[in-house]
């Protein structure tokens, strides 16, 4: 009998707020016949994306969810992950392509690792990881080394670098010097990166995003070596190295770094993420002003959740001081109490609890 075919995976990275669950929206809708699986992280304690996704593909027998918020899937301490990949080995008759998003502070190196592993690499076979860059923060200088952004610049330099893909999101509003300015510094800050996309209005070729085959050369039966597997548990940065470089068909060798290291959060406390919540119903403008005021006044790199507003719920979704507010498609007209999830580096809940309550004269805590 000959063994099943691998199932490609792609991974999509990205960091906070570039726009991933967007974009996996998108080709969900794109999917045609592709029967998908998506497994979705989240860094927060609610889960927003998941439901989001949930919502774009309700109904869909061939879309399956699977939801992981809190927590960096695949990382060291994560005991999910792997036994929800077996399962979906298990069901691969219903399953042609996986699709893995990662939290906006993880980097795909995990995941991709477990992939390799002795538990998943007969089912799976890496077919490419995307980096999805939210293009105007990029041009904006947000992700320069500086002494204030350094972490946040630190982890686009590693989620780039991993990546064979890079997709240049938000591009809607910018002209072509802008987009061969974008690309010019990500060539520069990762000249491993073999395609750049541009994703217009977060919509993605399906066929560039998946069925790449990009990694079909790392199988063992193509006759490339390892490095040994990282220990999971060893300490963060002693367990970073990497894979031996490889050549892919077709393609100029290079080589994946691998950085197994456990949670980015407690290997860098600095990075906090807090729920805050409010019994009072909300209204629109000064809700968006105050968050808008609180991002000016507080390192918070992403904010999302479900605020009531009258008799219905709206989705709130910031990254640093760009804030909008849509239709809840996801929580339905039900949302009776305001969630808001609050990112960033070094933030102070009571800060932001304080301000969102001066701004918005209702209660948050
Ligand atoms: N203008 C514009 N906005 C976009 C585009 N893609 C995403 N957005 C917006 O950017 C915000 C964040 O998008 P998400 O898809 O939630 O980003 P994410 O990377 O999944 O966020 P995290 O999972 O929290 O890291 C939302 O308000 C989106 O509507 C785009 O192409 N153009």
């Amino acid at each position: 009998m000959t063994a099943a075919a691998p199932i490609p995976v792609t991974i999509v990275t990205g960091f906070l707020g570039a726009g991933k669950t967007t974009l996996l929206r998108g080709l969900i809708e794109r999917r045609q016949t592709r029967r998908l699986a998506l497994m979705i992280n989240e860094f927060g304690e609610i889960s927003v994306d998941g439901a989001l996704v949930r919502a774009a593909s309700e109904g869909d027998a061939h879309v399956q969810i699977e939801d992981f918020a809190h927590g960096l899937i695949a990382y060291g301490d994560d005991t999910r992950f792997v036994p929800a990949m077996q399962a979906l080995a298990r069901r691969r008759a219903n399953v042609d392509h996986v699709l893995i998003e990662t939290s906006g502070l993880a980097l795909p190196t995990a995941a991709m690792a477990l992939l390799q592993g002795a538990d998943l690499a007969a089912d799976f076979v890496l077919d490419a990881t995307l980096a999805v860059v939210d293009t105007p923060l990029l041009l904006s200088g947000a992700f320069e080394h500086g002494a204030e952004a350094d972490a946040a610049a630190t982890m686009f330099d590693q989620q780039l670098e991993f990546a064979d893909v890079v997709v240049l999101n938000k591009i809607d509003g910018l002209d072509e010097a802008a987009l061969l300015e974008a690309e010019t510094r990500v060539r520069r800050r990762a000249p491993n990166v073999r395609f750049l996309e541009l994703a217009y209005n977060a919509q993605l070729d399906i066929r560039l995003a998946l069925g790449l085959r990009l990694h079909q050369g790392t199988r063992t039966d193509h006759g490339h070596t390892f490095a040994p597997l990282p220990d999971a548990n060893a300490t963060p940065l002693a367990s970073q190295y990497r894979l031996n470089g490889h050549a892919h068909s077709g393609l100029a060798a290079h080589s994946h770094g691998l950085a197994t290291h456990k949670h980015f959060h407690e290997q860098d406390p600095g990075w906090l993420s807090f729920v805050l919540r409010s019994d009072a119903e909300q209204e629109v403008e000064p809700l968006t002003a105050a968050l808008v005021d609180v991002a000016k006044a507080q390192p918070v790199l992403r904010c999302k959740g479900h605020v009531r507003v009258q008799d219905r719920s709206v989705l709130v979704q910031g990254v640093r001081t760009r804030v909008a507010v849509s239709p809840d498609a996801a929580a339905g007209n039900a949302a009776r109490r305001s969630q808001l999830v609050f990112i960033g580096y070094h933030i102070s809940r009571a800060q932001v609890a304080a301000l969102l309550s001066a701004g918005t004269g209702t209660t948050w805590r």
